[in-house]
């Protein structure tokens, strides 16, 4: 059986062998990977820990928190702010950025952050997770302020997300393709299970909240018809449908054995562009996706490419098999 290769071993191998990542970077991974773990026997407790519930108070987007989100929000920040690899830090949980106290040593990265993803699922024992993503500061000494993190997707330099499921598992990608840790509980440390992860290019799988159907634009609604109507319909071929209402859940389903997966604009909330966050959403996905051989899109543009105007900004996402992602796109250029 071929040896066990935990994180450290293959970031130290991306940063050495392949000169992939410089040292700072590995180790606020592994910072990130850490916290993840710790969030991850939170999640394990549930009813016997007090993590199940609302906290009582709203975030930023309006939503009820969760006791879960506040305690991974929490987790991450305390087990970033000291490890001299942050220069700040953004979450879905957080009006503004966090910089670094500078009691601590200042480092050269931005992390954001959607600590507990999936929120409607924590008190009924269905995958949920992290998500996270790093930029670079920009070069100065000046502080860094809410603009210095308005890069676009893809300026990443890492991203990944960790599912709470069945198994614990981080997925990562730095720009070298996409590996999945999974971790082993009795070693209390992540393993490599995965790596080079490519997804089909076709697929017969796609995830989308039906209930909404009434509410979406034309060039959804065809696409989703022509799905329904199978293998009687133009695309000659049956579809089979999954909604976790994790999108971690939902993303790592596609990483796995393809599909695609949708949250497009609705007429709910027609200012909106979407329900789904950007910058610790969206971007962190849509990078995992393409380095796996998909594509995301916004229904119109690459979202990797979209230049963001604030901290909290929606979008639409359409992301997954490269094939069907270019044809949910093309209907959005009346093809
Ligand atoms: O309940 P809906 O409308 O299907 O939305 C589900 C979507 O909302 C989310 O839960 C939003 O994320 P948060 O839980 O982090 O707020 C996604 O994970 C998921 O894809
Ligand atoms: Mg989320
Ligand atoms: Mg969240």
């Amino acid at each position: 059986m071929s040896p066990k290769i935990s994180l450290t071993r293959y970031l130290v191998e991306q940063q050495r062998i392949d000169g992939h990542i410089p040292p700072e970077l590995r180790l606020l991974i592994e910072v990130v990977a850490r916290a993840c773990k710790s969030i991850s026997q939170a999640v394990n407790k549930g009813a016997l820990g007090d993590v199940m519930g609302t906290a009582g108070s709203e975030n930023v987007q309006g939503e009820i928190q969760k006791k879960l989100d506040i305690i991974a929000n929490e987790v991450l920040i305390e087990a970033n702010e000291w490890g001299g690899h942050l220069a700040a830090m953004a979450s879905e949980e957080m009006d503004s950025i966090y910089v670094v106290p500078n009691r601590y040593p200042q480092g050269e990265y931005l992390l954001m952050f959607d600590p507990l993803d999936g929120s409607s699922n924590i008190d009924v024992n269905v995958s949920i997770g992290t998500i996270f993503s790093v930029l670079k500061k920009s070069e100065g000494d000046r502080g860094v302020e809410e603009s210095d993190f308005l890069q676009a997707g893809n300026q990443q330099v890492a991203a990944g997300y960790c599912v709470y499921g069945p198994q614990t598992t981080l997925v990562l990608t730095v720009g070298d393709g996409v590996a999945m840790f999974t971790l082993d509980r009795e070693q209390g440390s992540f393993v490599l299970t995965e790596e080079n992860v490519t997804i089909p290019d076709d697929t017969q799988e796609f995830a989308i909240n039906m209930s909404n159907m009434r509410h979406w634009d034309e060039p959804v609604k065809r696409y989703i018809d022509e799905c329904l109507e199978g293998k009687d319909g133009p695309r000659g071929k049956n579809f089979n449908m999954r909604w976790i209402a994790s999108m971690v859940a939902d993303v790592h389903r596609i990483l796995c054995r393809g599909g695609v997966f949708l949250y497009p604009w609705d007429k709910r909330e027609p200012e909106k562009a979407g329900k789904l966050r950007l910058m610790y959403e969206a971007n962190p996905m849509s990078w995992l996706i393409e380095q796996a051989g998909g594509a995301a899109t916004n229904g119109k543009q690459r979202i990797l490419d979209l230049q963001p105007t604030r901290l909290h900004e929606r979008v639409s996402v359409m992301l997954g098999s490269k094939n069907e992602v270019e044809r949910v796109t093309a209907y959005h250029s009346g093809l």
